[in-house]
């Protein structure tokens, strides 16, 4: 078989790293094991998220965007990519906004302030079936037990979909050894049948929140955009914030607003250009 070489773009949106591809046809069908090679900081250009962009699935949109986790599985979306392919697709076409559809959902991406990015995410998805949770719970805050199975720990973080899963806690506790542990052992929790984002959110103030997440099939990135809507909408669900609020990450701050009138969330924050180069897969 031959191997093809194509160009990417290396991006951050608040320190969260990609790898974009664009390809003129949809269905790139990638292994897991190029997609670890290309993301593995030792053996590729390294990111968190391999990004590919697609022609438009339907009339409404500008492109399509695929999303690949560095552990190589295929998911739904993601918040910081959304902003970096919106800024690309901007760059190029011109005009205010331009449309991404993604397997999460539909996302309406414009300029903002300088290169900060708006994109519309849609609204949260609450139902339990809908994170998906394995079993029926109030979302706002689930039981959720971990630890030795005669004597577990019983928490009740909020659990919110924005087109991808996340569990958000509140706490305090953000340092390096807690969020690790704790994020790699609920990622997998059997609560969770796809899989969990684990967010670890310290409320400051009702419009201030300091976030960390866990990612599924990442890690500890720089910050998570979904997480970063879902950490909003999760406190907002417990009179813990208003309704807007500016999210903390490692890698920068974002804006996060959840729209009464519309129920949309929207995310607004930076976009990076790191670099370009060429991969082959
Ligand atoms: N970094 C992202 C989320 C990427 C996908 C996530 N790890 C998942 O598995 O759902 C973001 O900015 O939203």
């Amino acid at each position: 078989m031959t191997a093809t070489r194509l160009p990417y773009v290396k991006m951050n949106g608040a320190g969260n790293d990609f790898i974009i591809l664009r390809v003129d046809a949809p269905g790139l069908d990638l292994s897991p094991e190029t997609v670890r090679r290309l993301c593995g900081r030792d053996t590729g250009p390294g990111c968190d998220q391999l990004i590919v962009i697609e022609p438009p699935s339907g009339p409404d949109e500008t492109a399509f965007m695929r999303v690949w986790n560095a552990d190589g599985g295929k998911v739904e979306t993601c918040g910081n990519a959304l902003r970096c392919v919106g800024w690309l697709l901007l760059e190029a076409a011109g005009g205010d906004r331009a449309v991404i559809g993604t397997l999460g959902g539909a996302t309406v991406a414009r300029r903002a302030d300088g290169t900060r990015i708006e994109v519309d995410m849609g609204a949260p998805r609450l139902d339990w079936r809908e994170v998906p949770l394995a079993e029926e719970m109030d979302t706002r805050g689930i039981e959720l037990q971990v630890g030795p199975v005669d004597a577990p720990l019983i928490h009740t973080p909020g659990a919110v979909s924005m087109g991808n899963p996340h569990v958000v806690f509140f706490t305090d506790r953000q340092d390096d050894d807690f969020v690790r542990g704790a994020g790699s052992l609920i990622e997998h929790h059997p609560l969770f049948p796809e899989g969990v984002n684990v967010g670890f959110a310290h409320v400051l103030a009702p419009d201030h929140i300091r976030l960390r997440v866990w990612e599924r099939g990442a890690g500890l990135t720089q910050a998570c955009g979904t997480g970063a809507c879902a950490a909003l909408v999760a406190a907002h669900r417990r009179g813990l914030t208003g309704r807007s609020a500016t999210l903390a990450l490692d890698g920068g701050d974002l804006t996060i607003r959840w729209d009464e009138t519309t129920d949309h969330v929207f995310m607004t924050g930076p976009v990076a250009l790191d670099g370009t180069g060429t991969v082959t897969l």
